[in-house]
Formats: C-alpha cells, structure tokens, sequence
C-alpha cells in the first residue's frame, strides 16, 4: 500500500505553477469527439488520472490520441460507437459526458454509470432530462444508461438543479442538434465557458455560457481546433488554503484571480493577506486567524470541492466556525480524520461546526474521496510531526505532481510503499 507522509510545520514560501483545470480537462477532452475532421489539440492538460484514464477511453472508441507532455490532439474522424457499459467509464465522474458527445455525434450510446468521488447521491436526472427534452429515448439497464434518438432536436430545457454535468452534457449533445438549444438555469462555472469556448471554435454557435442562461445553435458538422484549458480554480485554492495554514507566504502563478475571489474573501475575512497582479496571487498567512463561517454554493459562490481543506484551515482559526455544504449532504468523510489528528470538529447534518484553534499533531489518516485527501495534506502541513496518509490515488486524479510542488515551496512530503502481510 502507497503511503502519503508529511512533515508538518514549515511554513510554505516561494512560488508555484497552477496546472490546468481538471474538471475542465475532462469536459473538453470527451468534446474533441464531436469533431467529424481534423485535429483537436488540447493544451495545458493537468499530468492527473482522470486525463489519464480518458486518455484511454478515447482510444477504446477509436480515436487516434497523441498525449505529450501538457498537449493531447486527438483525431476523431475515424470514431466508433462502442458499448462502454462498465470498465472505465466507472473510474471517473466525468464519465458522463460520453453520453452527451457520443449522443450528438452518432445518436444513440450506452454508457455505464459514472464513478468519482463519494460524496452521497449523485444522480443525473438532469442530465437525462435535457437529452430526453432533445428527443432521446434515454433508459437504464444493469447499471448503465442507453440513448437513443432518430433526431436530435433543439429544445428549451430549465435545469431543476444547478449542475454542472447537466449544463456541460446538454451542451455536447446540443451543439449537433436541429435548431435551437436553450439551457435555463443553467450552471456558471468558469469551467462551462471552456467548454462552450472549445465547442465555439469547432464551429458551434454558443452564447450566455457563464450566465444562467446558454443558447446552442446546432450544426450538422464540427471541426477539429486547438484550444487551451483555464488555470485550475481548485488547486489554486488548495494552495492558498495551505500557504495561509502554514503561515507562510507564496505567489501562485498561472492563475485567474477572478476565478479564486470566493476562497481569497474567505481567507481575508479571517486575517491572511492576499494580493492580485495579473495573473498571479500572493496568499501571506498571518500569526492571527478568525473563525469564519463557510457555506459551499454553485459559482460564483464558494466552491464545494474547497469545504474540505478549507475546514481543515478552520481548525487554526480562533473561535467557532460553520462550514456548511449546500451542495453535497454527506461531504464530511475528512472530519474524522481531522479530529484523529486533534481538530474538534462537530457534524451536524449538512454542516461541520469547528472549534479553534487547536494544535494539530501527526498521525495516521485514510483519505475516501479527493479533496477530503487534500485536506489532510492541508492538517498534515499544519501538525507538529508526521501524518501517514492512506487513499494517495485519491489525490492522484486530481493533482499534478502535488509533491514535487509542495517541495518547491519548501515543505517535506514523500511517499512511502508499506507490504501487507497476507
Ligand atoms: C467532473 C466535475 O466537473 N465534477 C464537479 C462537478 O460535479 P457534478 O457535475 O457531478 O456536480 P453537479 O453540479 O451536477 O451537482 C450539483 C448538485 O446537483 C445535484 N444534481 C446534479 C445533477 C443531476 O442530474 N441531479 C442532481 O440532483 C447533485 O447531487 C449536487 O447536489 O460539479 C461539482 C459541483 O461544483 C463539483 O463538486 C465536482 O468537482
Ligand atoms: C468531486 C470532485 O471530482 P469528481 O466530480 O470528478 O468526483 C472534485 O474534483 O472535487
């Protein structure tokens, strides 16, 4: 079994690359299938799993993948319909968006339930709902879904939910659909506008992507482009969040600090200083925090895959603080883990009431599920001594070279392989 270890109490300093958005990345690389000719060339891939893995799904359908360093071209022209009910399709959430490129391109699809992290129900009904309302018989057999439509036809569909799949997912089936597609209440994640950017380029009609409200004009036929993905909000955050929990002081480059403005007035709010130029952030931790209360929201709210390692940041903050996550109801699988390491976290439905400052000391930990992983991390950087961290493929399909970057900045973090006995 891999192990995670971390020295804790180093404050973080110097500066880091943000890499490219995951839950962009793994939108935009099942998009590339909706080009009929040339070449999609993706640029700033994060080096994580769930590229990885779809790496592979894109050539199990037939497309032919060059992945080198940070760049994929794909060339989908030659692409199959291929049954994916189970095998990979059930290693990522991203999964999903399968059934929206394989439904426009071809019309029909079968794909099996996503995977990803576990953080209580995940449904899509929504997403089923929009590619229904397009004119797709959509049913569910043994675990996975089938599509099937004569004709994909625009429609105005009002999302129940703000989701961020279900916004993403329409798009994709919608930019080959007749006529118009209207998407009310739709998500506004800047991930969204990288999609509908990516989708633009290869000769699709979009408008209001970032808004609740998205128009899609179909077209019979796409084409290949090039295109770069968005710094990765969330990483970006995760390194804020442990620079100011370490007192320390770093600059993230590669960023959009527009995109980070939820988690930086969080941070301000209890004390640490934060400053934007360009493209770049400096998070400067101060000897002082004040307990916050935190409630996770669709964006430009604050973002639920930060809760976590943002509770863990809350446990050397002074007073009491409510993280509550509006989002996903059971996302607190982090908390006991938390409290072995001496934080004194209370849950109370959807929300973890926090009690600091309290020391945080070493000990060993299992991560379930990706960002509770980096909350550990952010504890474990935090603690006086050494936390064994469990779960490390968690953080495998989310965070490139997380190691190596938190050296950079100063911190001592290694791996280390531990032999079961049978
Ligand atoms: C690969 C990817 O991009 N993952 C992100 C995406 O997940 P994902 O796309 O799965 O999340 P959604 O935005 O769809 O989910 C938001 C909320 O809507 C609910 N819902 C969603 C769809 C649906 O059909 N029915 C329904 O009820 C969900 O249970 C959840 O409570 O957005 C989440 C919310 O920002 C992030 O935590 C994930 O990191
Ligand atoms: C929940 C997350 O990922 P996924 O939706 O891919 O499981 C996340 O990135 O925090």
């Amino acid at each position: 079994m891999e192990k995670l270890m971390v020295k804790g109490g180093r404050p973080l300093m110097g500066q880091v690359e943000i890499s490219g958005a995951k839950n962009s990345a793994v939108a935009l690389i099942p998009a590339t299938l909706l080009a009929d000719d040339g070449l999609t060339v993706i640029e700033n891939l994060p080096a994580i799993q769930d590229v990885r893995i779809y790496k592979e799904i894109l050539e199990d359908l037939g497309a032919k993948v060059e992945h080198a360093g940070d760049e994929m071209t794909v060339d989908a022209s030659q692409l199959e319909n291929v049954m994916m009910p189970n095998g990979k399709v059930k290693k990522l959430r991203a999964s999903y968006y399968l059934m929206g490129a394989l439904l426009g391109r071809f019309g029909e699809a079968v794909i099996g339930l996503p995977g990803g992290c576990d953080l209580g129900p995940r449904p899509i009904d929504q997403h089923i709902k929009g590619f229904e309302a397009l004119g797709a018989h959509v049913a569910q057999e043994e675990g996975a879904i089938c599509l099937r439509a004569a004709r994909l036809r625009g429609a105005r569909i009002y999302l129940d939910v703000v989701s961020v799949g279900a916004t993403i997912n329409i798009m994709l089936a919608a930019v080959r659909a007749e006529g118009q597609t209207v998407i009310e209440n739709a998500a506004k994640e800047p991930e969204i506008i990288d999609v509908a950017t990516l989708l633009s380029s290869m000769g699709a009609r979009i408008t209001g992507a970032g808004t609740d409200v998205i128009r899609i004009q179909g077209m019979p036929r796409l084409s290949g482009c090039r295109h770069s993905i968005i710094p990765d909000r969330i990483e970006a955050g995760t390194y804020m969040i442990a620079a100011a929990g370490t007192r320390g002081s770093i600059t993230l480059n590669q960023v959009i600090p527009k995109h980070l403005e939820p988690v930086s007035a969080k941070l301000r709010e209890m004390g640490a200083i934060i400053r934007e130029s360009g493209e770049s952030v400096l998070v400067q931790g101060t000897d002082y925090y004040r307990g916050v209360d935190v409630k996770t929201l669709p964006y430009p709210g604050f973002p639920t895959d930060l809760q976590q390692p943002f509770t863990a940041l809350l446990t050397g903050a002074e007073g009491t603080s409510m993280v509550t996550d509006n989002i996903y109801s059971s996302r607190f699988r982090h908390v006991g883990e938390l409290c072995r390491m001496g934080a004194d976290i209370r849950v109370d439905g959807r929300t973890a009431v926090i009690r600091g400052a309290t020391p945080l000391y070493g000990a060993e930990v299992k991560a379930t599920d990706l960002r509770a992983a980096a909350s550990m991390v952010v504890a474990g950087l935090m603690a006086r001594g050494v936390t064994e961290m469990a779960g490390v493929e968690h953080i495998d399909r989310g965070y490139e070279h997380l190691e190596e970057k938190l050296k950079q900045l100063g911190a001592e973090v290694w791996r280390e392989h531990s032999y079961q006995r049978v």
